[in-house]
């Protein structure tokens, strides 16, 4: 299977005040479409640039990255804003939502940044509410929205333009758990149901049963990747430590 996205030999550092971090250690993986993969790991283990530099918004020190023909790791800036703007959703822990736009606005906002007409961008946005249960909600703005409706909002968006890949950081983190679990159920969903290639950096290890596969990082490197369904798993650690 051709992954949606395949990073080879990442390596990412960061210097502050003369200290440097590896938050990147030779990192390879690949994520594949149709799967809901989680990404875990301790705190400051480099998930979230792992996941910034599969999304392009962080350029790797070196390495490549790959997602069908196009080689982010070589294109330019406009390229990479164009790559993200049409094949990439993102959902972040606090929903990044417009205070002043309702629902289905907020969802029709990046079919305006693609130029897709008003009527349609209309249905669109309408349909993606409706795969989230936010239909009826359609016109409340966030103020008048759970934390759970408006990340429910927040994915409605990131998958309306029907992105090959969604990031997902820490979802769940600013809701309970029956909210986490809903928007949990709605990212396996959006895998399954559109093909999808889902990644989603979670601590939350509720979400580990519900994925296809799980990838766990230490200090900047992939430590395992199992599919808990098949009950098949890899340590990789010994590719590194020995
Ligand atoms: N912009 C930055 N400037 C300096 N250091 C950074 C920057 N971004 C990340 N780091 C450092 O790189 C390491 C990895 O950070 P990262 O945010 O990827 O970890 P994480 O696994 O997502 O952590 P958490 O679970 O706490 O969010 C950390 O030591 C962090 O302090």
């Amino acid at each position: 299977m051709q992954p949606a996205i395949s990073a080879s030999n990442l390596y990412k550092s960061f210097t502050v005040q003369g200290m440097r971090t590896n938050a990147l250690v030779d990192m390879s993986v690949d994520i594949f479409s149709g799967e809901f993969t989680v990404l875990s790991g301790p705190s400051g283990c480099g998930k979230s640039t792992l996941l910034a530099t599969l999304g392009g918004m962080t350029e790797p020190d070196s390495g490549s990255i790959r997602a069908g023909n196009t080689v982010l790791s070589a294109s330019s800036d406009n390229e990479r804003d164009a790559f993200r703007l049409h094949n990439c959703g993102f959902i972040f822990q606090g929903f990044n939502l417009f205070p002043a736009l309702t629902a289905l606005e907020q969802v029709q906002v990046p079919l305006d940044y693609l130029h897709v007409p008003e009527e349609e961008a209309r249905l669109r946005a309408r349909d993606a509410l409706e795969r989230v249960g936010l239909l009826e909600r359609q016109h409340l703005r966030p103020s008048h929205l759970s934390g759970g409706e408006k990340q429910r909002v927040a994915i409605a968006r990131a998958i309306v333009k029907d992105p090959a890949i969604l990031f997902a950081d820490e979802p769940t983190s600013a809701l309970d758990s029956t909210n986490g679990l809903r928007i949990v159920e709605i990212l396996q969903e959006t895998a399954r149901q559109l093909g999808t290639a889902v990644l989603c950096v979670s601590h939350d290890t509720r979400l580990f049963s519900k994925a296809d596969r799980v990838l766990k990082m230490e200090d900047g490197r992939l430590l395992s990747d199992q599919r808990p369904g098949s009950g098949r798993g890899i340590d990789v650690r010994e590719d590194w430590h020995g």
